[in-house]
């Protein structure tokens, strides 16, 4: 089988092994300073690209037929970096398995952060990134906490952005559909001591995608999860590693086994709300007392993940709601907050904020044996926030609106 990626990335471990200490304590933010102390490492050069094509184009799906990251594009983007060279060249080739020895650390110690970004189509059939730079800072946000190296963010939107042109005709031309992109970094090393990884694999899928909810929002429950705990203040909550994710499931999946679509994080004694699943959570309450309408999510405390979805809707809350009356927190808010707002009419509407789906907006949350109602009406699929808000952040993706988040590639 055919395998651009992988002798090098073992060849390079092995290198790499020799001079390493068997094991390193971690150092969060030393790659960097540690990269520049290696006169020879170079950085990440979009210009050093080389281009292999397919010579076996895939059969495009209907797009009504497209399942959330079931199916690739013909090519992948794939950069090697080792501790003694920095960044090598950076590759397109066909979409390709990787080969890794068994050994190698990403298996073993969880060396593994992502992202997930997407690319549009417009109307004039342009494709478009929408705030690529927020996925690359939170990229190597996650990068640097996990003893992983850093790049230039600017090379790697530009290598994204040729990735994407090359396998555009994946992109469905209709509203709703996207390619979903998944930049990956993992630790190549092939060592089971456990320490910083002398060499390091950066690699960029993308799968088409169709619209969340086909044929039309359809407001969710929630479960809310106080019995386990998804991120603590000095964790790693607020980083797109993947070992966040794997323990989510069994929560996930009571949740589900009860009839709930997605559970829903509590932290600490006071049960605080933070995010659910794979979003940020907004909720717009009625002050008890003033009447005031408020919109609110929880703050960046360690504990969420940095959502680039949440930033734009708060931004675009800040711009345009708050000349109507609404004040935009970011505020602690607990699980009880909640339900004495629901009981007395004041829980407005709540929604889940993320990139597959924008915006979901939430029928009700099952707490403590009750079901906290959010306010929509039982013929309603959506509050009125939630639907302004998915018009307002399509018409930037989709470019009906020329916006500095929305970058043509
Ligand atoms: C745990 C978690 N919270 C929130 C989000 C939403 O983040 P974004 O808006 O960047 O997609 C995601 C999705 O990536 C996530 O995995």
């Amino acid at each position: 089988m055919r395998s651009a990626i992988p002798r090098t990335a073992l060849l390079s471990a092995t290198r790499a092994s020799r001079f390493l200490p068997a094991y390193r304590p971690v150092r969060f933010y030393s790659i960097k300073a540690e990269a520049a102390s290696h006169s020879k490492q170079r950085p990440l050069d979009a210009a050093r690209l080389s281009v292999e094509e397919t010579k076996a184009p895939k059969t495009l799906s209907k797009p009504e037929d497209l399942v959330f990251g079931r199916e690739f594009t013909d090519h992948m983007l794939a950069i090697e970096w080792t501790k003694e060279d920095g960044w090598l060249e950076p590759k397109i080739t066909p979409y390709q398995n990787l080969s890794l020895d068994p050994a190698t650390c990403v298996f073993h110690y969880a060396f593994e952060c992502f992202e997930g970004m997407k690319a549009y189509k417009d109307k004039k059939g342009d494709i478009r990134l929408f705030r690529p730079d927020k996925n690359m800072a939170r990229l190597n946000k996650s990068a640097a906490r996990i003893a992983l190296p850093t790049f230039e963010p600017t090379a790697l939107i530009e290598l994204i952005s040729k990735l994407t042109k090359l396998d555009s005709r994946f992109i469905p031309a209709q509203r709703g559909y996207s390619l979903y992109l998944r930049p990956t970094l993992i630790g190549t090393q092939s060592t089971l001591g456990v320490g910083a990884p002398g060499s390091a694999l950066l690699y960029v899928i993308a799968s088409p995608v169709g619209p969340y909810y086909p044929t039309g929002f359809k407001a969710v429950s929630l479960e809310a999860t106080n019995y386990a705990v998804r991120a603590w203040p000095g964790g790693v909550g607020d980083k797109k590693l993947g070992a966040n994710y794997a323990p989510c499931i069994v929560p996930q999946q009571e949740a589900a086994s009860r009839g709930f679509q997605q559970n829903l994080w509590l932290f600490g004694e006071e049960e605080y709300v933070t995010e659910v699943g794979t979003m940020n959570m907004f909720v717009a309450l009625k002050d008890k007392v003033t009447g005031q309408k408020e919109l609110v999510t929880a703050p960046l405390d360690g504990t969420i993940l940095e959502g680039v979805t949440r930033d734009s809707v708060l931004q675009l809350a800040r711009e345009r709601l708050a000349p109507e009356g609404w004040k935009i927190s970011e505020r602690k808010y607990t699980m009880q907050d909640l339900a004495d707002a629901s009981k007395e009419g004041r829980l407005l509407e709540a929604f889940g904020a993320g990139t597959a789906a924008i915006v979901s907006p939430v029928r009700s949350i099952s707490w403590k044996g009750e079901l906290v109602d959010c306010g929509l009406k039982e013929t309603e699929e959506s509050g009125e926030i939630a639907l302004k808000v998915k018009e307002w952040m399509e018409a930037i993706q989709y470019g009906d609106i020329e916006h500095e988040w929305s970058v043509k590639v």
